[in-house]
């Protein structure tokens, strides 16, 4: 029997039943709530190892308020959002609270029960999942749509970006969304595989293949079979590595070390890089064939710099996240330190901004972040390139996203814009904008 327990939120009684046959069925324990108090109930006795599934809409609240006191109450275990289609949006707002999935009722009976054996197979790991914040601005937006269209198909897929702007998150997202979802996704550092380590890391040998090979040791194929394989950093891979992969792929099969025979495979490849590799195929340094087995699909997350929508959000979100990790109770950011952290070039971007919200909270403790917790010494502060105006269309909107970043305050606004404070006035007052944000 499996010790994970599973508190089922529902108020439809028959449903609920469904629910929790479907995961006994699997060998699962679990408990039923069909209120939100009840689930509250519930939650006060459980343990770190119990999973909560729940409904959307409950008689005396919903899921994701659910959601939300448990983080408020430091809990933190993985949570799922059962929702009927018409509630999509509302359970992509869940995420925002650190809600693993949400799961369309008419996909529960596939998509549950593999979600929750993959957490157990990442408990088992020793992995523990950082929460992910769905980024809303629009080259986010754009990002989603082609993962949304490229999800479904065994097309490899190539991610290119700068460091820390969340490839690895990008591909994992992928994986999730795609048929695959529930079988394993096996991430390869390629940086830190040497030309001799690779044969057997990626193929696996047989005991007694080479002097230390003293057990059998599985591949990374493998350990990925009806999965996914994420060739992180694969620009770094040594040319006779790059060549060992490329047969593999082409072929489809490939011989463990000290084998006598081949196996086949059924792996998706997704792969990332900081690298320009159309250079590195010019300086000889990546083989051109690879590059174009590797790269059915194109996917480029930009720079954080270039997101400067995503900015605040993924600060406040990394705030919580540091209020919970580091018992902190900090509650925004000074006007200053918002400033700062808009016009900051991140030169490792998400990851960066990730570790300055970390530090800034644990030094605040309470009260709000100042510019000095942030600590942004050493960068010169971006041109306001992303926000600069171009015509009268995009103006507005600009103005528009520009106050709603500032939090309506027009001198930031106006920084951001890279115009002064008077012409921003008169901007407004041409545009209409005049009165819409009035507390600054
Ligand atoms: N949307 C997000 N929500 C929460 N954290 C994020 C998000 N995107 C990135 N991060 C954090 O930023 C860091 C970098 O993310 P990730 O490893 O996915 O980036 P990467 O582009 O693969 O980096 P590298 O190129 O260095 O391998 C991680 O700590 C991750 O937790």
């Amino acid at each position: 029997m499996d010790s994970t327990r599973i508190i089922v939120v529902e108020d439809n009684i028959v449903y609920c039943e469904y629910v929790c046959n479907l995961l006994a069925r699997d060998g699962y324990r679990t408990v039923q709530a069909y209120r939100l108090s009840t689930a509250k109930q519930h939650l006060k006795q459980a343990t770190d190892d119990d999973i909560v599934v729940s409904d959307l809409r409950l008689p005396d609240g919903n899921g994701i308020e659910l959601l939300r006191w448990m983080r408020k109450e430091g809990m933190m275990q993985p949570f799922f959002i059962m929702t009927d289609y018409a509630e999509v949006p509302t359970a992509v707002e869940s995420m925002k609270f650190g809600s693993i999935d949400y799961i369309p009722k008419q996909l529960l009976e596939n998509k549950l029960v593999p979600q929750i054996r993959t957490i157990e197979k990442e408990r088992q790991a020793g992995f523990i999942r950082m929460p992910v914040f769905p980024r809303e601005s629009s080259a986010f937006q754009k990002i989603m749509h082609r993962i949304k269209i490229v999800a479904g198909t065994d097309m490899s897929v190539m991610i290119f970006g700068e460091n820390g702007t969340g490839k690895e998150h990008i591909a994992h997202h992928l994986h999730n969304k795609s048929k695959r979802a529930g079988k394993p996704f096996v991430a390869v550092d390629c940086g830190s595989l040497t030309k001799e380590l690779a044969p057997s890391a990626f193929f696996g040998h047989i005991k007694g293949s080479f002097t230390g090979a003293d057990c059998a040791r599985k591949g990374y194929f493998h350990e990925a079979e009806g999965g996914t394989l994420f060739l992180d950093e694969v620009g770094n891979l040594a040319m006779e590595t790059q060549q060992m992969l490329l047969r593999a792929i082409q072929e489809r099969r490939y011989r463990p070390v000290g084998d006598k025979s081949d196996r086949s495979f059924n792996v998706r490849i997704i792969a990332a890089t900081n690298e320009d590799l159309e250079t590195a195929v010019g300086e000889k340094r990546f083989r051109q064939d690879l590059l174009y087995r590797l790269h059915d699909f194109e996917i480029t997350v930009p720079p954080l710099r270039d997101c400067q929508e995503d900015i605040m959000p993924l600060a406040e979100f990394f705030r919580e996240v540091a209020n919970k990790e580091l018992e902190c109770n900090v509650s925004g950011f000074s006007i200053e330190a918002r400033k700062a952290l808009l016009t900051h070039a991140w030169p490792g971007n998400v990851r960066e901004l990730r570790q300055k919200i970390m530090g800034a909270v644990l030094q605040a403790q309470e009260g709000m972040v100042a510019k000095e917790h942030l600590e942004l010494t050493g960068t010169k502060p971006t041109s306001p390139v992303s926000f600069a105006l171009h015509n009268d269309m995009e103006e507005k909107e600009r103005i528009l996203r520009a106050l709603k970043q500032a939090n309506g305050n027009r001198s930031i606004a106006a920084e951001l814009l890279g115009i002064g404070r008077t012409t921003l006035y008169s901007k407004l007052e041409e545009y209409g904008l005049k009165y819409k944000f009035k507390q600054s």
